[in-house]
């Protein structure tokens, strides 16, 4: 492996998955907050705030930081805030450079990126490098997006006339989920950035490497300090941030009753939000589709990051006419794909986030199977060969015999674990995937036109697909309707989320008031 010595500034790691050492005699490694432009420590470090990080793939402690509470919150907001009247009196083309400069950086240090992101997830590392490009791909382009930002002109009557402004909101918080977390950072920072805001970003407490090096990135890229900050922490410190009154916005990706808990602290102090949250997607699978296509996107549907995404279409919807051929080409494929060490190039499924993810996926297929269904493959825990991959392996699932009211065909299981539902009619099927309170994503496969867009017209999903699943582009709109979320990233409608709206109206001639 290229890696087998890395040093992060301020942490020595050795081996390729030894329990770190650092500078600070491995006692506490307190260096993962980002504020004005370094990595810091918590100013009073208190040894009863210590979160312990786990490797997924080893279940070895992978480092241990200290938990940020409200003087650290505190101080990274205040850096921002510091920060914002420099940042937002720049032009747009000014700030574009340096996001530029950021994202050749990070195309620089990719490999590097990539591998701490598998360490840090357990996500075999084709997909990381994917992940880092993701990052990538949102700084390039909210750059490229900045200087365009501009308001209207609007002419009244008598050459009198308004102009509008977008401007920034100032200090904006993110927070992130644990199953894409360079992604995150970029995907909420990127626009925050180009739209002249400063940011505060809180990772998931489970993977919270690569957000601290996007820090250190930045700042090599010419980023004033403070515009964009990290603190580490669980949800109290989420709290914090959302509560903070100097924070005007909050940007939170996870799950449902997360969500509602920002939204109601976001509330107290009318800021906005933008949630994206869980789901339970549908993907339609008409008779007349190219039936290998079809299992491709089933695939991508469900398998990537070991089923731990937000949008998979955990519910396929299969017409019982081909239902056999689709089943058995699917079982056939899934079965072939490699679990084990996430670091090995071809592995297609890593580890499980934790133990209590996988023990949660574990019970929901128990469940599933009191209740009826039947396993056509996979759902089984693996043990890697390597002995120091102690962490939690699942074969990939696809379940059959499931019906509507299962609670593993309900609820969000987070997991590599596939429901199949027959149907017979178009009818049919569109009530049924719509029969749920999310709505983040669906699709349908069908070579019929005319029925893929009625389909998808009347699907309850913010992000929806013909003839494939799961693919993002950074230029394209993402994010759920229902309970799966409110405002969008990527695309150009998410710098209506980073702004705010000035009206200035212009009286070119004299007042004319009934006084
Ligand atoms: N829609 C999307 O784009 C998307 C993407 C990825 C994950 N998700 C969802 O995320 C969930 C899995 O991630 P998770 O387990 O990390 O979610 P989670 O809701 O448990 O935690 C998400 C983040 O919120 C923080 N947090 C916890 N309580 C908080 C509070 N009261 N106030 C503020 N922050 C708080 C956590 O520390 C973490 O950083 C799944 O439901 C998944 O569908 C959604």
């Amino acid at each position: 492996m290229w890696l087998q010595q890395v040093v992060l500034r301020g942490v020595q790691v050795v081996g390729r998955r030894g329990v770190c050492t650092t500078v600070n005699n491995g006692k506490l490694p307190l260096h993962f907050n980002y504020i004005n432009g370094e990595r810091v420590s918590p100013l009073n470090p208190d040894p009863s705030q210590v979160m312990k990080v786990l490797e997924p793939a080893t279940g070895d402690l992978l480092i241990e930081l200290q938990t940020s509470g409200p003087d650290e919150v505190n101080r990274a907001v205040q850096s921002a805030k510091e920060a914002f009247n420099e940042w937002s009196q720049l032009t747009g083309l000014q700030r574009s450079r340096i996001m530029q400069r950021a994202a050749q950086i990070i195309k620089d240090r990719q490999e590097e990126f990539a591998y701490w992101e598998t360490r840090d997830t357990g996500k075999p590392i084709y997909e990381a490098r994917m992940d880092i490009w993701t990052a990538i791909d949102a700084i390039e382009y909210f750059s490229g997006l900045a200087p365009s930002i501009a308001g209207q002109h609007v002419p009244l009557a008598n050459g009198s006339f308004a102009y509008t402004k977008r401007e920034p909101l100032g200090v904006c918080a993110g927070i992130g989920a644990w199953n894409y977390p360079i992604q995150m950072a970029g995907w909420k920072s990127a626009p925050a950035l180009a739209c002249g805001n400063t940011f505060v970003f809180k990772p998931s407490q489970f993977t919270p490497i690569t957000a601290v090096m996007l820090g250190e990135v930045y700042t090599e890229a010419g980023l004033p300090h403070g515009c964009y900050n990290v603190v580490q922490g669980a949800g109290e410190t989420g709290t914090l941030l959302c509560e903070h009154p100097d924070v005007a916005k909050v940007s939170f990706t996870g799950s449902v009753p997360t969500g509602s808990k920002v939204m109601a602290a976001a509330a107290g102090g009318i800021k906005t939000v933008t949630l994206e949250l869980g789901g339970k997607s549908p993907l339609i699978v008409f008779a007349d589709a190219n039936l290998d296509n079809a299992v491709g996107g089933a695939m991508l549907g469900n398998f990537l990051s070991q089923g731990e995404v937000c949008s998979n279409a955990t519910r396929v919807f299969v017409e019982n006419s081909v239902m056999d051929q689709f089943l058995s080409r699917l079982v056939e494929r899934t079965a072939r794909m490699k679990v084990g060490d996430p670091m090995d190039d071809d592995t297609r499924v890593g580890a499980m986030i934790h133990q209590d993810q996988a023990d949660k996926v574990m019970t929901y297929l128990e469940g599933a199977k009191k209740e009826g269904a039947v396993v056509a493959c996979g759902g089984e825990m693996v043990t890697p060969d390597d002995p120091q991959l102690k962490g939690c392996y699942i074969s990939p699932c696809v379940l059959t015999n499931c019906h509507d009211d299962m609670t593993v065909v309900r609820e969000e299981v987070f997991g590599p674990v596939l429901s199949i539902l027959g149907f017979d009619t178009e009818e049919e099927v569109i009530e049924r995937a719509n029969d749920t309170e999310f709505g983040l994503a669906g699709g349908v496969f069908t070579n019929d036109l005319t029925r893929a867009h009625r389909v998808i017209a009347q699907m309850q999903a913010g992000t929806c697909y013909i003839n494939n699943f799961n693919i993002i582009d950074v230029a394209v709109p993402f994010g759920g309707f229902k309970k799966s979320g409110l405002g969008r990233e990527n695309g150009v409608v998410t710098v209506e989320y980073y702004t705010q709206v000035k009206t200035v109206y212009v009286e070119m001639g004299d007042v004319d008031a009934p006084f």
